[in-house]
């Protein structure tokens, strides 16, 4: 530790501190500017999510040109390089899988490789096939905290499951179920899931340095990933002597919704500058918009709260009461209809999905609050279901409709409005309306530029495509005024 701390602090500007309430902490000891990395490191193991449907190279998690190890039959790999780079390890776990019957390699889950994963990266380390580093050994992982006292008794059963299978793969004799059931609870709050630039899950990793960074509902840094590297950046400017924090989970909710999640998973209430309004009218206010409902008058976009005199909810803008009944008849008819949609669409039969998640949307806009967070949701699918029909012009429609909710539950730098922003500039560019196009992706490139950086192919591609917009509304602008001219000549 002692270390780890001098290393931090001389490389790269860091130090790191222990809070009574919040354990392990990470703090600047330089100011950092927006967009500027903070901190870059790989994972001590990772593991794609590999399905039946579709598998990444277990080393960079590409999904393109892969090709089955061909003695165990379970993991890919993208092409010699990314094995060689995974083969120590890998040698030692191509054995074990190639062992295993049809139905423990059902149970294979990716939590459960990557804890085989971490146990021979340990014994490699100790053997000293594998070197280590001080940001990079099994004691790093040691120091994790597990609140595996906290864990509920159907959580812990199935961790002792968990390690039971894990024993079994590894068939070592010295191992301890225990130990293992511990190391999964390191696992639940410590390991990130790796996604790509547009924020799609990959995989998970274990990134032991990363996760000395705490959680804020109001974050001043972001985790993204390039591959399989995990780049943590400043957000806005980080004054020297800040924390540096992260978000852990969605922050679009309800102050109840993230203290739930965070409570559930992490086991700590949080504090930040959100969190401390838990209560007061503005957060009941926000809370009644974003998860209440709406009023019955849909030419008024007032939100309900509970009047505890009728049994009814009132409108805080124009005083109509709408009664529960009523309220739980179309709740009741939505989550029916979001069931059979969902159903319909895990089972491929899309233009009946389409059909279903359309039905539902009007349920929603009937019951919910204009900015409700299921609204955005049920829309954010259907957009997602348009582009994959390539029906661009009904899909710029429920973009358009998501922009003012991200623009109210997301701050200004944020990954996921920045993404938000270029699918809209995408949309706007095929469908030939360029001005929009650029103001499109002018914003998406004001955020993302800051989370993401911009030398990734990712990046590059958003700026190339701004430029062409942008040269595009150009000669637009250009061939009208040579019209215009024309005519009066
Ligand atoms: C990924 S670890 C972060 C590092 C951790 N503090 C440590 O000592 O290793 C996650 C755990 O840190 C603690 N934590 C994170 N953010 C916190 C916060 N804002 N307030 C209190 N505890 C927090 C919780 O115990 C949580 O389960």
């Amino acid at each position: 530790m002692e270390d780890l701390r001098r290393l931090l602090l001389c490389d790269r500007g860091l130090s790191v501190s222990t809070l009574p309430d919040k354990g392990r902490c990470l703090f600047t000891t330089r100011d950092f500017s927006p967009g500027e990395i903070i901190l870059s490191e790989e994972p001590y193991v990772s593991v794609p999510n590999n399905s039946s449907v579709k598998s990444r190279c277990d080393w960079c998690f590409t999904s393109s040109n892969i090709k089955r190890c061909s003695s165990c039959h379970v993991v890919w790999y993208c092409g010699s390089a990314c094995q060689k780079f995974d083969w120590k390890l890998h040698r030692l776990e191509c054995q074990l899988l190639a062992q295993l019957d049809k139905n423990r390699l059902r149970s294979l889950t990716p939590s459960i490789r990557l804890m085989v994963k971490l146990y021979l990266r340990k014994k490699l380390e100790a053997e000293k096939v594998i070197p280590t580093t001080v940001t990079d050994n099994y004691n790093m992982v040691k120091n994790l905290v597990s609140h595996i006292t906290e864990v509920g008794e159907t959580q812990l059963v199935m961790y002792a499951q968990m390690a039971n299978l894990v024993n079994i793969i590894l068939q070592w004799c010295d191992l301890k179920i225990k130990e293992i059931a511990e190391n999964f609870s390191k696992l639940a709050c410590n390991a990130h899931t790796i996604c790509d630039s547009e924020l799609i899950p990959l995989g998970t990793g274990l990134y032991p340095i990363i996760s000395i960074i705490n959680h804020s509902c109001n974050p001043n840094s972001v985790l993204v990933f390039e591959g399989r590297m995990a780049t943590v950046r400043a957000m806005q400017h980080i004054p020297k002597g800040s924390e540096v924090l992260i978000s852990y989970i969605e922050t679009a909710g309800s102050t109840m919704t993230r203290q739930k999640a965070l409570k559930e998973q992490y086991f700590f209430t949080c504090g930040c500058s959100r969190c401390i309004k838990l209560g007061q009218s503005d957060d009941i206010t926000e809370s009644a918009v974003l998860e209440g409902y709406g009023c019955k008058n849909q030419t008024c976009d007032g939100y309900l709260l509970r009047d505890p005199e009728s049994k009814g909810f009132v409108c805080q803008q124009c005083g109509l009461v709408r009664g529960i009944e009523e309220i739980l008849e179309i709740v009741d008819e939505e989550k029916i209809m979001s069931e059979k949609a969902s159903l319909a669409l895990s089972s491929g039969h899309a233009n009946e999905a389409l059909g279903m998640y359309l039905m539902v949307e009007k349920l929603q806009v009937k019951v919910y609050h204009s900015s409700s967070i299921k609204l955005m949701r049920t829309r954010e699918t259907l957009l997602k279901m348009l582009m994959e029909m390539q029906d661009w012009k009904k899909a710029l429609t429920y973009c358009r409709l998501t922009i003012p909710v991200y623009e109210r539950v997301y701050p200004p730098i944020h990954p996921l409005r920045g993404l938000q922003y270029y699918t809209c500039g995408k949309l706007n560019w095929f469908l030939g309306y360029t001005n929009e196009a650029v103001k499109s992706l002018t914003q998406a490139v004001d955020v993302l530029r800051i989370t993401h950086g911009t030398t990734s192919p990712f990046m590059k591609e958003l700026l190339g495509k701004l430029e062409e917009a942008r040269a595009e509304a150009s000669y637009k602008l250009l061939s009208m005024d040579l019209t215009n001219g024309s005519t009066y000549l």
